[in-house]
């Protein structure tokens, strides 16, 4: 977003560079200074507010409108439309077509060439004479490829920084997150629940026997078990919940707002699931506060309960003991209790 700034200071460097090298009619010159240094105000104003950090597009519309009467202003006290100085008109085109997109640069065209003929009008000359027309249609047609060429560029990289976003922080087989994404979303949620006390669960999920179903049946039915016990999950969890898939085998599920009691009727629904195509999966659980107090120290617990649940045969639900209680409190559930 800096370059966007940088586009009006070198504007208006140029205007200045104009000023002083070829100068402008006498009688104009103070109001041009004026009116320049009051525009590159705005911009250092613009940029202080982070008009184009906050990426309002009202605001960046505004800086492009504003940056075109500018130019038309200047052109009106100088050369008028038919001077080299009309291609200033292509850095409004680049703003605009950097923030706001193909449409709004199109749309922004359209008025260049209204300002261009405003200023024909204005300058006496007449846009029919075959000159200026032919002048006109050559800017309008550059300002038009330069705006489109550059929002499709623009628009071609916001897309590949999105993919690459996703594939930094999704499983590819599952589209669940990876564990580096899980990790980072669950940074405020934890500190969320600390600083108000409620609860949320961690539950880790492990698959009984994938390798099993690898051996036997080939990696590719192991990876469509693995899909299939994704998209169960997904469809037992709310959309507030955070899933990841953790490694080959295993899931990882964080539960805002879930006591134990709530997480264990979750997954007890989810071993209930009528669809037997899905092999047994082993679960462990733990809740903040009552099983530790970071989440690293309640996926411990989660992942030590689930291992529990492993040796008690598999196919069941484990919560973590509390640490004050006995040892041997555990309590496990089963799909057919
Ligand atoms: N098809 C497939 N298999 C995978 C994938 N990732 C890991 N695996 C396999 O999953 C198996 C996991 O083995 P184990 O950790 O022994 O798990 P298990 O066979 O489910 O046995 P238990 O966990 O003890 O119940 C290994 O054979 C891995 O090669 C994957 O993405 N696709």
């Amino acid at each position: 977003m800096a370059g966007l700034h940088q586009i009006e200071w070198l504007l208006v460097t140029l205007i200045i560079l104009y000023l002083v090298i070829i100068g402008a009619p006498d009688e104009r010159s103070l109001g041009l200074l004026l009116t320049t240094v009051a525009y590159f105000g705005f911009s250092l104003v613009a940029s202080r507010l982070h008009f184009f950090g906050d990426r309002q597009r009202w605001l960046l519309a505004i800086h492009t409108w504003v940056m075109i009467g500018f130019i038309t202003w200047f052109l009106h006290n100088t050369e008028g439309a038919s001077g080299p100085l009309t291609s200033l008109y292509l850095l409004a085109v680049v703003t605009s077509a950097l923030t706001l997109g193909v449409l709004a640069t199109m749309l922004q065209v359209v008025a260049i060439g209204a300002c261009i003929l405003l200023l024909f009008q204005l300058s006496g000359d007449s846009i029919s004479a075959p000159e200026h027309l032919s002048l006109m249609s050559i800017n309008l047609i550059a300002f038009l490829i330069v705006g489109y060429l550059t929002s499709a560029l623009v628009n071609g990289i916001e897309v590949s920084n999105r993919m690459l976003i996703e594939m930094a922080s999704q499983d590819p087989l599952t589209g669940l997150f990876n564990r580096r994404a899980f990790n980072d979303l669950v940074k405020p949620i934890e500190a969320m629940a600390r600083r108000s006390r409620r609860p949320y669960s961690v539950v880790v999920i492990d698959m009984d026997g994938l390798k099993a179903i690898n051996d036997a049946q080939g990696h590719v039915e192991g990876d469509r078990v693995i899909q299939l016990l994704a998209d169960e999950l997904k469809a037992h969890t709310r959309s507030s919940d955070l899933l990841a898939r953790h490694g080959g085998d295993e899931f990882l599920i964080m539960l805002p707002d879930t006591d134990a009691d709530g997480a264990t009727r979750m997954l007890r629904r989810l071993l209930a699931a009528p669809d037997h195509e899905i092999p047994a999966i082993s679960i462990g659980v733990a809740c903040y506060p009552e099983h530790g107090e970071s989440f690293d120290a309640l996926f411990e617990q989660a992942d030590q309960a689930m291992y529990i649940s492993k040796g008690l045969g598999g196919n069941r639900v484990h919560v973590a003991d509390r640490p004050d209680a006995p040892s041997g409190m555990a309590q496990g559930k089963g799909r057919t209790p």
